[in-house]
């Protein structure tokens, strides 16, 4: 013990020297009973690192600054090095087969969609549209809507659409015509043609338009046309007063949910139901009927993939967790149905705006770089429907274009929930091909208890393809019912580490975390035209709640044993650093809030009460703030964003900031001290008409008031007045106040409008419709300024004249 306390005091010595210091030489009696301090003993001592040793360490930390000067220089120079694009030239030539054909392996295409009402029939049917005239070997990918609110409306929909696909795509393959999603290709103005047949363009788009008119008039008809039908068959097969069904066109009761509701036909409580409206198409392409098709589609494969409708069964005693179990739902239906080896999944509300997508994402699947390792291909999310100024900060570009690239350099970008291509096998918790084990074990408590799925499973890992034509007779349907069963994930791992995860109100950031945390890796795929198109909450509520939900969403998975920092070491360190921000993003919320307060100073009687911003200090903040920005700016303009974009993000963070995240954690606090429910998910409203002379942007005038939005509230309304009162003290006291007191005055002014600037959009979306002028708050707010100001001028005057010795 002794030995090695010395052999320490010894090492000590090398590095440190002692610093000699002459004590004061004359002591005096005098000195000391004066109290002064002259030869008084030196009583602690001195030790400096030994010179060379320090110099060496300055010369190191100098080395390291003109590293990172240089580091900086060359990235700036060196700003492609990460960008991926995929190469379809290269993937056809992998591909095509000399006879025609294609080696291009099979994907099963999933659409959700969870009520036809709020979630407009026309847009959903544009999707599957767009998806049926995808450019892809028509065998070789199968479509599937699972319907979440298990309406006739949908699947008869869907028949519909099945029908005016038999004219719809083989025209996008003549003419080459893009988008493929009919109601936004007929909006669209100045397209250059580019397909093959010009002198007969004119005349198909003709009679194409017409037919889709037609196919819209029958799509808005379908809730009068079933209940017709229902009255009908209702009046000649149901006894009087007994409960009136909702009958299919084949003269059969409808499985799921009737216009009136009962027991086991209501939302949320009803049969699973899985029909087949087009089958797997057979091999010939010569399928064309000229009677049904007046056109010449000479030459184009007018066949149509295999399209299935579906709705989970529902009951009142099993969560159905919604999205991730809708999802889920669909992978066990496709798997026994089709089993194709990948699968991509949409929202309802977003579609296919460039017919290669699917191709695009196979880039990256057959890759032979990364390829067998890449668990999912994430598209970035676009969007059509808001306006010019993005007044909202809805396209997100900082994030989509920013974020998600710069993730490309690590393990890969976050799973986004939609427009995502997955490996199946991803999907069901299996490690990637360099971790795989040999024996999986393929068992109904992981898998549920369907012998014919858990054969899929094994038939997915042995690495066999399937998109065949199937004998689809009442045991298969049986089969097919089991898997759709409201109860099937129960005593399961589905939607804990098989499938889409279920656990939190954002599916897709936790179900991505479960893939890359087993060492998957993932790719961003972003062409020179937007892939595909969908549609945001233009109202800031509504935007609001998005917010809630995805900030919950990443905070719960904190607090869960999904936890970033409780992954096993297949996750990169640095991948780790991303989720853990997502998970803790949102507290910093919390000090935005309290800043964004300060304002309210101008209104105390004694000015200021915190410490004034000094010289020094507004210097250095000023210095911070501007490298941030600078360093901002450079990203910008690396991934080829906005200015605005980048402006946009600034200003939503801080209104997020005032209103959806201290909500958030409020309800994680309050699930934390109850254990009771997390945030739920709450489907986005959608715009449910585009009327052509009504304002396209009509939603986003609108306010509706919510609690969540009191603090952002405060902080408009308190700051307003407080500058307001700023220029009432200013008046009042200018001349008195010392050159100092005027420049801090002049500081905090400056912090005032700044925040001002920031809840610009707030501002706007209070005003409502007044809004569709956003100068207006240039008139606005200066009146409210003046009288405030005026308000504070005549209290005071007030004051001064009938108590004279309060002070404000
Ligand atoms: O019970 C439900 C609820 C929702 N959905 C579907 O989920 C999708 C997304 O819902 P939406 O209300 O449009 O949510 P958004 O806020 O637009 O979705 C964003 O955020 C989600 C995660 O919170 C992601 O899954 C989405 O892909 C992403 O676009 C839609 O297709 C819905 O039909 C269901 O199928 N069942
Ligand atoms: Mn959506």
């Amino acid at each position: 013990m002794k030995g090695s306390m010395k052999a320490e005091a010894k090492d000590d010595d090398r590095y440190w020297v002692d610093v000699h210091r002459e004590p004061n030489a004359v002591t005096t009696a005098a000195d000391l009973e004066s109290g002064g301090d002259g030869g008084r003993p030196l009583m602690f001592r001195e030790k400096k690192v030994k010179p060379a040793l320090l110099y060496l360490y300055r010369s190191l930390i100098l080395t390291r600054l003109i590293a990172v000067i240089l580091f900086i220089g060359w990235r700036i120079k060196h700003n492609n090095s990460d960008v991926m694009s995929p190469d379809l030239d290269a993937l056809r030539q992998y591909c095509d087969l000399p006879d025609g054909g294609s080696i291009l392996p099979a994907i099963d295409v999933f659409v959700t969609t969870a009520d036809p009402i709020d979630e407009p029939v026309l847009y959903t049917m544009n999707y599957v549209l767009s998806i049926l005239a995808v450019d892809y070997p028509i065998d070789r990918y199968a479509r599937y809507l699972s319907d979440d609110s298990g309406t006739l409306i949908e699947y008869d929909a869907l028949v519909e659409t099945a029908n005016f696909a038999a004219l719809w795509a083989p025209f996008c393959r003549k003419h080459s015509i893009e988008p493929r999603a009919p109601e936004s290709y007929f909006q669209r103005e100045g397209m250059i043609y580019t397909g093959k047949s010009p002198s007969e363009f004119i005349n198909d788009y003709r009679h194409v338009q017409l037919e889709y008119q037609q196919y819209k008039a029958r799509l808005e008809m379908l809730t009068s046309t079933i209940r017709e039908r229902s009255d009908f068959y209702n009046s000649i097969k149901t006894t009087e007063g007994a409960v009136k069904a909702t009958w299919m066109a084949n003269g059969t009761q409808w499985p799921g949910t009737w216009f009136e509701p009962i027991d086991n036909h209501r939302k949320g409580h009803h049969e699973g139901v899985v029909q087949v409206v087009l089958e797997h198409p057979n091999g010939s392409k010569a399928q064309h009927d000229s009677n049904v098709n007046p056109l010449n589609f000479d030459g184009i494969d007018a066949r149509l993939p295999m399209l299935v409708y579906m709705a989970r069964g529902k009951s009142p005693c099993y969560d159905h967790n919604k999205k991730a179990g809708n999802l889920n739902a669909q992978l066990r239906v496709s798997a026994l149905l089709s089993n194709a080896p990948f699968v991509i999944n949409f929202d309802c509300d977003h579609y296919i705006n460039d017919s290669r997508a699917l191709q695009a994402a196979m880039c990256f699947m057959l890759d032979s770089r990364e390829g067998d390792n890449t668990a999912f291909v994430q598209f970035p999310q676009r969007f059509e429907n808001v306006d010019p100024t993005d007044r909202y900060g809805n396209h997100n570009r900082v994030f989509f274009d920013g974020a998600m690239y710069a993730l490309n350099g690590i393990q890969g970008p976050s799973y986004l929930g939609t427009g995502c291509m997955f490996h199946r096998l991803a999907l069901y918790g299996i490690d990637p091909p360099r971790w795989r084990p040999n024996d999986i074990p393929v068992d109904s408590s992981k898998f549920g208890n369907s012998i014919p799925f858990l054969n899929t499973v094994l038939e997915s890992l042995k690495q066999e393809s399937r998109i065949s034509p199937l004998n689809l007779d009442d045991s298969f349907i049986a089969k097919m019912m089991l898997v759709v069963s409201s109860s099937f994930d129960i005593g399961t791992d589905w939607g804990r580490g098989v499938g889409y995860i279920f656990e939190m109100a954002t599916e897709d950031m936790v179900t991505g975390f479960h893939i890359h945390k087993q060492g998957w890796h993932s790719m961003y795929c972003t062409m020179d035209v937007d892939t595909f198109r969908g549609t945001a909450p233009i109202n800031l509520t509504e935007r609001l709640y998005q917010i809630v939900r995805w900030a919950g969403g990443s905070v719960e998975m904190f607090f869960s044993h999904n936890n970033p920092l409780l992954a096993g070491w297949r996750l990169h360190p640095m991948q780790r650093t991303v989720y853990l921000n997502y998970n803790i993003y949102p507290v910093t919320s919390l000090f935005l809030l309290l800043y964004a307060l300060c304002p309210m100073m101008w209104l105390l009687p004694e000015e200021i009460l915190i410490q004034r911003p000094f010289t020094t200090y507004v210097v250095f903040l000023i210095i911070i703030i501007a490298l941030i920005h600078t360093i901002g700016i450079m990203e910008i303009k690396w991934v080829g964003t906005k200015w605005l974009d980048w402006w946009r993000n600034e200003q939503f963070f801080m209104i997020a900031s005032l209103s959806a995240y201290p909500t958030t954690l409020l309800h994680i606090v309050v699930k934390l001290l109850t254990r009771g429910k997390g945030i739920r998910f709450r489907v986005t409203s959608k715009q449910t008409k585009v009327d052509d002379n009504e304002d396209k942007y009509a939603e986003m005038y609108e306010m509706r008031w919510v609690p969540m939005l009191i603090p952002a509230m405060v902080v408009l309304f308190s700051n307003t007045m407080a500058i307001g009162v700023a220029i009432g003290k200013a008046i009042v006291y200018g001349r008195v106040w010392p050159t100092t007191q005027r420049l801090h005055a002049m500081l905090g002014l400056l912090f005032n409008v700044w925040l001002m600037i920031l809840l610009q959009p707030f501002a706007l979306a209070v005003i409502g419709r007044w809004s569709k002028k956003p100068s207006i708050l240039f008139i606005l707010f200066p009146v409210a300024f003046v009288v405030f100001a005026w308000v504070y001028i005549c209290v005071h005057v007030f004051v001064v004249n009938f108590f004279s010795s309060m002070e404000i």
